[in-house]
């Protein structure tokens, strides 16, 4: 049996970035550019007035006389008037600076009367109110480097600077094949000795954040034959294959076996850990494959701790370490030492509350969870107060 950490850095070294993909700006929210993006032009692109207000020539103004009124520009304005000295012209936020003009002073800060024009702003300084060409970003600088994640901003700024696609680590397609012969859907009538099955939700509502859409989900009951069937399906059509239940060691825990049957590579079986001792982790090509202990808890601590991992590294997601944090438990803890142990725990940011029912068949607790506190394998006790790694799953 291996320890976390060393089960992690397997599934890193086995875990292959895949090659950039362009696609529309409006589907790549949520991933990572793929190369530097330059700006094809300057933004702004002309000089803009950033006020409602008036334009004029700072340095041509007495700071005393009116200053006539003697055009006006609205955003979108196609041609550039030109100002004469002790002219100004009526302008609005975004508008073209009219040539000749340098300064724009905000309406509430001035008096007209008969297109006389009071300039009452003390502070005013030459080329305020005005956004000068590439004062955002110049033609040909760097706009946004490879390796950032496409926030709501950074997909805005794109649209901004004109782009329509662009080059990003596309996310996985994902397959689940969720075993056992107790599974039942929900919405149909459970007979004696069946169970609903969830595992496929929770791990496809897990998946979501990560804008992954391409998820397949297949059940086979515990038969080899079966079983190996829905997985050689599955692992045509997944970069990343989720399989639940039946990797334990009991008489009808099949998947494996199967596993190998379908030319999937072990990377390693079982990890000092408590839930999910069992895991199994493989590799077939590029695709990576888990079999996630069944119990409905140690799927999704597992989905956690191993794939999020695998997906954030896939999609060379940056920050993904960010969601540990170390932060003080409110309760003495004790445990065996021996296993690391993933706990269902809730936290304020400030300190971390372990919370009961951890039992890896239960699933009430975690959906009250915020984060799994780690406890190392060989410790055995801890104090309240003393700082724990907590893993922050939402
Ligand atoms: N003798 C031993 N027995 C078990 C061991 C062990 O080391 N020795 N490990 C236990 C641990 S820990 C776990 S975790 C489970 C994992 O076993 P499997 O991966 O083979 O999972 P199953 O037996 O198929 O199912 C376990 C449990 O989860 C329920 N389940 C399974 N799939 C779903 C689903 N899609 N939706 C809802 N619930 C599901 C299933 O009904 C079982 O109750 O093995 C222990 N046993
Ligand atoms: O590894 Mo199991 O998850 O404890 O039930």
């Amino acid at each position: 049996m291996i320890d976390v950490s060393t089960a992690l850095h397997i599934l890193q070294s086995n875990t292959s970035v895949p090659a950039p993909a362009m696609l529309p700006l409006q589907e790549a929210t949520g991933f990572t550019l793929a190369a530097d993006v330059k700006a094809p032009r300057n933004m702004p692109a002309f000089r803009q007035s950033a006020m409602d207000g008036y334009a004029f020539d700072y340095a041509a103004w007495d700071k005393i006389s009116p200053l006539q009124i003697a055009s006006e520009v609205a955003a979108g304005a196609t041609k550039v008037m030109s100002l004469l000295a002790g002219q100004a012209a009526r302008i609005f936020t975004g508008a073209p600076m009219p040539e000749g003009a340098d300064t724009v002073v905000m309406q509430e800060k001035t008096s007209v009367t008969d297109k006389q024009l009071h300039v009452l702003d003390t502070a005013l300084q030459a080329g305020s109110n005005v956004r000068p060409i590439g004062s955002e970003i110049g033609a040909d600088e760097l706009a946004l480097p490879a390796g950032t994640l496409l926030t709501p901003a950074a997909t805005g700024l794109l649209a901004a600077l004109g782009f329509t696609n662009v080059a990003v680590y596309p996310p996985p397609r994902v397959s689940i094949v969720v075993t056992g012969n107790e599974l039942q859907t929900p919405g149909l009538p459970l007979a004696p000795g069946q169970v609903y099955e969830s595992n496929s939700w929770s791990l496809r509502a897990a998946l979501e954040p990560w804008r992954i859409k391409e998820v397949t989900v297949r059940h086979a009951p515990d038969d080899p034959q079966q079983i190996v069937a829905a997985l050689a399906a599955a692992l045509e059509e997944a970069d990343i294959l989720l399989v639940t239940g039946g990797v334990s060691v009991g008489d009808y825990d099949y998947v494996a076996q199967s596993l190998t049957a379908c030319g999937v590579e072990t990377l390693f079986h079982r990890i000092r850990q408590k839930p999910g001792k069992p895991l199994f982790a493989g590799r077939k090509e590029d695709k990576i494959v888990f079999g996630l202990p069944g119990n409905p808890s140690s799927v999704l601590t597992c989905f956690y701790e191993y794939v999020r991992p695998v997906i954030a590294w896939r999609m060379q997601h940056p920050g993904h370490d960010s969601s540990i944090r170390k932060l003080p438990l409110t309760h003495d803890h004790e445990k065996p030492p021996g296993l690391t142990h993933f706990l269902k725990a809730r936290s304020d940011g400030q300190e971390v509350t372990l919370l009961t029912g951890q039992e890896s068949y239960k699933l009430n607790t975690f959906a009250l969870a915020n984060c799994l506190v780690a406890l190392d394998a060989d410790r055995g006790q801890w104090k309240a107060g003393e700082e724990v790694a907590v893993h922050f799953i939402s």
